[in-house]
């Protein structure tokens, strides 16, 4: 099975295309990849980004799906509205390929992967072919523009992004506070709830990549929409659970891209069907 990320270089190794690679291989998924951007980067924080041209994005993207049968794509960070409406231009031919589309915006230290002006065109261009768009809440909150405080504003976001041609979108409760970590499943005419307990860390650098990557690989293998994202919500968790400690230990270290296998995939989700 091949899946495709189209997504920013992490130096650190813990997000991005790194950790979109790693998800795949831990899955068994033959990754490829299109890179928008370089990153400096460590858990500390972005120190600089260097955008790869338009031109050599289009190059990138059009060397892999003429050569490969890639059975899913996502993308992560897109940086620029020049880069996103190549994406859309290309990805947009392939119907038939499923593409998740994690909107990353922020780093976890507070430093910008996406340019304001970007916003609009991710809305317009690339939300209309996303399959599953996976935000975080404030990602959801700079797409709706609403500002987000409980379930009920969780479920507006949500149908506000729906109504923006995605089909599917997972509200990531990763910045909420709780025993659990909740993110619900939206689409036209339901929802599910999927919950794991909150791990106390502040290594969730990556968690947004590497949940995304799962959930692709999942779809490259063949599963349904739900099973792939309930799957990809054990992978997170057990990526979380099970530190890898490393890096200076001030900053957001990386989750454990290791750890599925070596548990075997072993991690309760509650899931609530609606
Ligand atoms: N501390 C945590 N404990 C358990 N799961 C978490 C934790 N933080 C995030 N997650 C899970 O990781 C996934 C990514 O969520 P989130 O961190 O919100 O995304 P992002 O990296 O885009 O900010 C979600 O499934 C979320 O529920
Ligand atoms: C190149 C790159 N892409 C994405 C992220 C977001 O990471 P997170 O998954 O923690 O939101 C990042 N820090 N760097």
């Amino acid at each position: 099975m091949i899946a495709l990320t189209i997504a920013g270089s992490d130096s650190g190794g813990g997000a991005g295309i790194q950790a979109d690679i790693k998800t795949f291989q831990e899955l068994e998924v033959f990754g490829t990849t299109a890179i928008t951007a370089l990153t400096a980067q460590n858990t500390l924080g972005v120190y600089d980004v260097l955008d790869v041209t338009p031109a050599f994005l289009k190059q990138q993207l059009d060397a892999v799906l003429a050569d490969f049968n890639v059975k899913a794509i996502k993308t992560g960070m897109l940086f620029s509205a020049e880069l996103i409406e190549v994406v859309a231009k290309i990805v947009g031919k392939y119907k038939n390929i499923p593409l998740v589309v994690d909107p990353v915006m922020i780093a976890k230290g507070g430093e910008s992967l996406l340019q304001e002006q970007a916003v609009e065109a991710l809305r317009t261009k690339l939300l209309p072919l996303t399959l599953i768009c996976t935000p975080n809440i404030p990602e959801a909150e700079v797409l709706t523009g609403m500002t987000i405080h409980n379930e009920k504003d969780i479920e507006q976001a949500a149908r506000k992004i729906l109504g923006m041609g995605v089909q599917y979108v997972v509200m990531k409760g990763g910045h909420l506070d709780g025993e659990f970590s909740t993110d619900t499943v939206y689409w036209t005419d339901g929802y599910f709830t999927m919950k794991t307990p909150r791990v106390d860390t502040k290594d969730t650098h990556g968690t947004g990549c590497t949940f995304s990557a799962a959930i692709t690989a999942q779809l490259a293998k063949g599963l349904s929409i739900e099973d792939a994202i309930i799957e990809a919500k054990k992978f997170i968790h057990l990526a979380i659970s099970n530190p890898l400690s490393i890096g200076h230990g001030h900053g957001h270290g990386p989750t454990n891209h290791f750890a599925y296998k070596r548990t075997l995939g072993n991690c309760e989700v509650i899931v609530y069907e609606s």
